[in-house]
């Protein structure tokens, strides 16, 4: 048997966020989020699921934190539920809210498992969202004081911070394509609120800087790859958009202060100018310490006019597929994170999330996830891959510890390496998850 030794100093963690597990979502003082208010809507969650009890995490993160003992991870990367610290957004603070944070920091720290806090994990104060959300610059102002909150709070205690997760998600699968929360279908709209949720960003890590507060800060886009079906010229670009769409946007301008010019003249030409004002980009441009990828998975593209906004649509090579119908390509994985190694430098990465979903179910006190098993050592395999290629990698993350509300997709997606019975909130361990314990253990892949 052959192994992939990883470096000493290489982290392993799994994910989870506050609205996916937590619960609670009427108790310790929490206010209402726009992701309560979708969930409740008729019609926008399959099954009409909502995150009212989900895995009840907020009463049960002892028992979540043993889980995350025995698995032997060195990190717990988890978020911070903003109306849980304020209810209204702004203004007067839930000390109930911080008080459970800091039972569960503390816990994991008891339990040598290093924190890492998800300021903006898509739960947005839906007092905020009334008065227009990530399209009011005041929202911006509101993250970079709850963030100054949170960071003061827990100085000292949290030392690896991300300021928001997957910006693409946040602004057009939420607000052009229209399958998350608030569920708004405006290119326009979505392309405004890109530049706000980087703006945003960018004065929270500066805010970070200034209060030199110890420890490091980044940000987590989802990425994905795009393989052109032919080498026309068509097909070619039209991959070029899609990434541009998901990675290029987001990074170039915390990179290289300025956007994609490709990419800001396609979404003008599709009545979608991106309006900056002055002193914006410097904001956004602000050094991160390191990246979190998000990656699931990747397609091939092809030039079709008919193929949406960016006139790109993806090909069924036949490749395998997740019970979420994403197809499984771990060879993406290792193209992606070179490409971005390629264009943006040495810039350290944690792989934030990775992972499948696979909906077994428990026969006989077992979950035997042989798919969920051979997509991580597949992916584990493409980050070693990337790290002999000069990626600079410091840790894998899995999403996720325990199987939650998969946002539009409710309950019926299952990516946990820990199962819950919705109906009792019993966990069980899966194989995957005795499978990443010895690959923790070891700090080793088996090939
Ligand atoms: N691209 N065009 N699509 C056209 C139509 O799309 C409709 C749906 O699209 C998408 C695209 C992406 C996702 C997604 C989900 N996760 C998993 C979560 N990551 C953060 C964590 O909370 C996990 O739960 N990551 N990404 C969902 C739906």
């Amino acid at each position: 048997m052959a192994y992939i030794q990883f470096p000493e100093d290489f982290k392993w963690g799994v994910a989870t966020a506050a609205y996916q597990i937590e619960g609670a979502v009427r108790q310790g003082g929490r206010g209402p989020s726009i992701w309560d208010t979708f969930s409740h809507t008729p019609g926008k969650v399959l099954n009409g699921d909502n995150g009212d009890v989900a895995c009840d995490s907020y009463h049960r993160y002892e028992e979540d934190i043993a889980l995350m003992k025995e698995l032997g991870v060195n990190v717990y990367r988890f978020s911070v539920s903003w109306p849980r610290i304020f209810p209204e957004g702004t203004g007067k603070v839930n000390k109930e809210g911080l008080a459970f944070y800091h039972r569960m920091v503390d816990k994991l720290l008891e339990n040598g498992i290093e924190p890492m806090c998800t300021l903006y994990h898509w739960d947005l104060p839906q007092v905020l969202q009334d008065k227009g959300g990530w399209d009011n610059r005041e929202t911006v102002e509101a993250f970079v004081a709850y963030s100054e909150l949170i960071f003061k709070e827990f100085s000292g205690k949290i030392k690896s911070w991300l300021t928001i997760n997957e910006p693409w998600c946040v602004s057009f699968l939420s607000n052009f394509i229209g399958a998350h929360a608030p569920g708004n279908q405006d290119l326009a709209l979505a392309v405004n609120i890109s530049h706000h949720l980087l703006l945003a960003h960018g004065k929270a890590v500066a805010r970070f800087r200034d209060l030199d507060i110890p420890g490091k800060i980044g940000f987590a886009p989802n990425v994905t790859w795009l393989e052109p079906y032919s080498r026309d010229q068509e097909d070619v670009e039209a991959c070029r958009r899609g990434m541009g769409w998901m990675v290029d946007w987001f990074l170039d301008p915390i990179f290289t202060g300025t956007y994609p010019a490709f990419m800001v003249d396609w979404f003008a030409a599709n009545q979608a100018p991106l309006q900056i004002k002055d002193g914006d980009m410097e904001w956004i441009k602000q050094p991160v310490d390191f990246i979190g990828i998000n990656y699931y998975e990747s397609n091939v593209g092809r030039h079709n006019p008919q193929g949406g906004m960016l006139e790109v649509e993806s090909v069924d090579m036949g490749y395998k597929k997740t019970d979420i119908g994403w197809f499984i390509n771990a060879e993406g994985f290792y193209n992606v994170l070179t490409f971005i190694a390629d264009k943006y430098g040495e810039i350290p990465i944690y792989i934030t999330e990775n992972g499948i979903c696979i909906n077994d179910g428990v026969e006989d006190g077992t979950v035997n996830d042989q798919r969920r098993i051979d997509y991580l050592k597949g992916h584990i395999a493409a980050v070693a891959r990337s790290l002999k290629s000069g990626v600079n990698i410091k840790g894998y993350i899995t999403w996720s510890l325990l199987d939650n509300f998969e946002w539009a997709e409710g309950y019926s997606k299952r990516f946990g390496i820990v199962h819950v019975n919705y109906r009792t909130l019993e966990r069980t361990k899966k194989e995957s998850f005795f499978w990443y314990q010895k690959v923790i253990g070891n700090s080793w892949l088996e090939v």
